[in-house]
C-alpha cells in the first residue's frame, strides 16, 4: 500500500498522493458541542438492519472490516440529514496502542479509545459503491465511539452496537483514510458504548502486515487526526 499510520507513510505524508487530503471538506473533525448548532429540522435517523446480511470478515492491513451484502435495501440507514435510505455496505473500526487515544472525531479535545464506522451509500442515486464514494451525496457513514470499560459485548448483529440514544452530531466530510474522498455525510453519535479492555487487546492483536512477513507489524493507532474545519458547519440533532 502506498499509505499507512506510520512515520514514512502516515495522515501527514498522505497529501502527497492524494492531494484532496488539504481539502475543504476533511475527516476527522474535533466536535465542539457548545458550537454546534441545535437544527430542530433535523429529524431523527432510522436504522434497519434486521436482515443485514454479513458476508466475511477481513484485516485488510489497515482495520478489521466486515462487508455486507448490499444487492438490495434490507440494511439502510435513512433519516436525519439523509434525503434517500443509504445501504450498508461495511463496518470496520480505528483504535490506539493503549489508552483512550484511538477515536477519529474527538469532542472538545477528548479522544475515545476506538471508534466503528458503519459505512453506507446512496444506491438510489449511484449504480455501484465506487461511483457513490467519489459524489459529494455519494455516501453516509455512522460513528460510534468505543469506551474502555469493564464490561462485556456479545457477538453482534450491528444494531446490538448501538448505544441508547441516537442523537447525533452531523457534518458533511470525507472518507478518512485514502483516497479521502469528499463524499460522506457523518452522523456522529453522542452517545458512547462501552467495550473491555479485552475486547480492545483483541483490536491490537491484529497486524498491519501478512503473519509470514518477517516484520510482524502490530495494527494500533489506525486513526487519522482531526483536520481543519474550513468554515463547516456542524449541527446536532435534538
Ligand atoms: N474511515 S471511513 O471514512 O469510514 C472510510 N474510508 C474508506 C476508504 F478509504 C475506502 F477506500 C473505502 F472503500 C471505504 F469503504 C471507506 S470507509
Ligand atoms: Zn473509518
Amino acid at each position: 500500500h502506498d499509505w499507512g499510520y506510520g512515520v514514512e507513510d502516515g495522515p501527514s505524508l498522505w497529501h502527497q498522493n492524494y492531494p484532496i487530503a488539504k481539502g475543504s471538506r476533511q475527516s476527522p473533525i474535533d466536535i465542539l458541542p457548545q458550537t454546534a448548532s441545535h437544527d430542530p429540522s433535523l429529524g431523527p435517523i432510522a436504522l434497519k438492519y434486521d436482515q443485514c446480511t454479513s458476508i466475511n470478515i477481513a484485516n485488510n492491513g489497515h482495520s478489521v472490516v466486515v462487508e455486507f451484502e448490499d444487492s438490495d435495501d434490507r440494511s439502510v440507514i435513512q433519516g436525519g440529514p439523509l434525503d434517500n435510505p443509504y445501504r450498508l455496505k461495511q463496518f470496520h473500526f480505528h483504535w490506539g496502542g493503549k489508552g483512550c487515544r484511538g477515536s477519529e472525531h474527538t469532542v472538545e479535545g477528548h479522544s475515545y479509545a476506538s471508534e466503528l464506522h458503519l459505512v453506507h451509500w446512496n444506491a438510489v442515486k449511484y449504480e455501484t459503491f465506487g461511483e457513490a464514494a467519489t459524489a459529494p451525496d455519494g455516501l453516509a457513514v455512522l460513528g460510534i465511539f468505543l469506551e474502555g470499560s469493564v464490561t462485556d459485548f456479545k457477538s453482534f448483529n450491528p444494531k446490538c452496537l448501538l448505544p441508547s440514544s441516537l442523537h447525533y452530531w452531523t457534518y458533511l466530510g470525507s472518507l478518512t483514510t485514502p483516497p479521502l474522498h469528499e463524499s460522506v455525510t457523518w452522523i456522529v453519535l453522542k452517545e458512547p458504548i462501552a467495550v473491555s479492555e479485552k475486547q480492545m487487546s483483541k483490536f491490537r492483536m491484529l497486524l498491519f502486515t501478512g503473519e509470514e512477513e518477517d516484520q510482524r507489524m502490530r495494527m494500533e493507532n489506525n486513526f487519522r487526526p482531526p483536520q481543519p474545519l474550513k468554515g463547516r458547519k456542524v449541527r446536532s440533532s435534538n
